[in-house]
């Protein structure tokens, strides 16, 4: 388990550059299974749940080429599906979510697949039914094994069909995306996700020859096609980790700009730490938010505490309400952070409190912050990281304490953000990992 000792307390002052999106890459790194094809994908970030989706590729027998540090070349020309079944899969598979979405593109092309139970963050239940429904209507059978907990899926005969999808799911709705792609026959995903990640995946598909319309909204019909092409595809920078670095200027009083955010795909992101009461500027595509001493949390339009609560695209991702509630704590003002999603991703709070922070958790989806407008700032103390976005915001609050904090199981904060320790220290952080 590695570890961060952080001396907080500093203001930062620079430039940061965003990754590419995590949750996009492991959609767009599966759908390279689609096509025996050479496939380019640019700025793919550096991170622990990509390599090793990476690695798991390259044991299906997926050929990859590093042609910058960032980009990769995959030719799925020589597919091993019964690598799906050995231990090894098993053990890599069940340590990522991403890792589910083979199971579409293999469905498709090869008629079976074997998934374990994916792996992610531990924040509560986190159902496949989606997927395992959506891929039974396109005429999949699929058996549970539950003392294993290994799914076994076939479809040698499917057809495209009409889908009302249980709940818009993120990786639910590219995994039968892929899938449908290849299908015979339309398929229509009513209910699906529509998150900037699988607007991208849409587009990717479409340039391999894929049949899509309704990209960007939550019906997508798709014309099944005999077989797809390669192409070059570029991830779009990484709106989560963007909305950290907001959070994270606000609450350590730094003069931070991020460069190349992609403003358009940023939804209502900006819009939702400007309630927060958080200035920045937009300058062609950066972001630059000014060192703030103050900032106040709006209240509703009748007065009455604001809440910041999740919800399905083009609503507030639920991965950014971790950021929203540190930054609240040395805010003026009060609000409830609703996280409607997950039924275990508040409960790091305790450790903000021990810090000085004044939240109450409601219950486990609800925590009310009262901000203290910096007039207590927080205390350095020891953490865990529970899961990767109370990770960041842990070690947000590290770096606005005054000095030395230390963060355990900071692989949580490496699945999803390349280098951070790095690239903060960069702009005048002081954070050091030891092994
Ligand atoms: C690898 C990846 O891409 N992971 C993301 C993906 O996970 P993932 O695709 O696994 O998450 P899902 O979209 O399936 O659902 C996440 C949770 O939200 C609930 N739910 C979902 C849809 C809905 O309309 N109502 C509802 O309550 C589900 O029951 C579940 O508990 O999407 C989540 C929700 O944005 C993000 O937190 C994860 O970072
Ligand atoms: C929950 C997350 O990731 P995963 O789905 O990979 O666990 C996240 O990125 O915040």
């Amino acid at each position: 388990m590695a570890t961060f000792e952080v001396y907080g307390g500093k203001p930062l002052k620079g430039e940061l550059f965003p990754q590419g999106a995590k949750n996009e890459a492991l959609q767009v790194l599966c759908a390279t299974l689609l096509t025996s094809e050479p496939v380019t994908i640019k700025n793919i970030p550096n991170i622990r749940d990509v390599n090793k989706l990476i690695e798991l590729l390259q044991g299906l027998g997926v050929e990859v080429k590093r042609t910058a540090p960032s980009e990769c070349t995959f030719r799925a020309s020589n597919v091993d599906i019964e690598y799906l079944t050995t231990e090894e899969f098993k053990t890599k598979a069940s340590a990522i979510r991403g890792s589910i979405m083979v199971v579409g593109p293999l469905l498709a092309r090869y008629g079976k697949a074997y998934a374990p139970k994916p792996g992610g963050d531990k924040i509560g239940r986190r159902r496949l039914d989606t997927h395992l429904l959506g891929f039974q209507k396109l005429g999949a059978k699929f058996d549970f094994n539950n003392r294993e907990n290994f799914f076994s899926l076939k479809g040698e005969n499917m057809r495209g069909a009409y889908m009302l999808l249980d709940e818009a799911s993120v990786t639910g709705t590219a995994n039968i995306l892929m899938a449908a792609v290849l299908t015979p026959g339309r398929t229509t995903i009513y209910n699906a996700a529509c998150e900037p990640y699988v607007q991208q995946l849409c587009k990717m598909l479409v340039s391999m020859g894929a049949k899509i319309s309704g990209i960007g909204s939550n019906l997508l019909t798709i014309d099944g096609v005999e077989s797809l092409g390669g192409c070059t595809h570029t991830i779009l920078p990484d709106m989560i980790e963007i909305g950290s670095f907001i959070g994270l200027a606000a609450m350590t009083a730094s003069d931070i700009t991020i460069k190349n955010v992609s403003y358009s795909n940023l939804g209502i992101i900006p819009d939702a730490f400007r309630r927060m009461g958080i200035q920045f500027e937009v300058q062609n595509d950066d972001i630059h938010i000014p060192a703030q001493q103050h900032y106040e949390i709006e209240t509703f339009i009748d007065g009455s505490i604001l809440t910041i609560a999740d919800a399905p695209w083009p609503g507030l991702t639920p991965d950014l309400l971790s950021v929203f509630l540190v930054v609240a704590t040395q805010a003026k003002g009060s609000v409830l952070i609703h996280q409607k999603m997950f039924e275990s991703r508040l409960f790091f709070v305790d450790k903000l409190i021990d810090m000085g922070a004044q939240i109450i958790l409601c219950d486990p989806h609800r925590a009310t912050v009262i901000g203290h407008d910096r007039k207590l700032r927080l205390r350095p103390t020891v953490m865990t990281s529970p899961d990767i976005r109370a990770g960041v915001a842990l070690l947000i609050a590290a770096l606005s304490a005054e000095g030395k904090s230390v963060i355990h199981n900071i692989e949580q904060i490496d699945r999803g953000y390349e280098n951070i320790d790095g690239r903060l220290n960069a702009i005048g952080a002081d954070i050091r990992r030891l092994p």
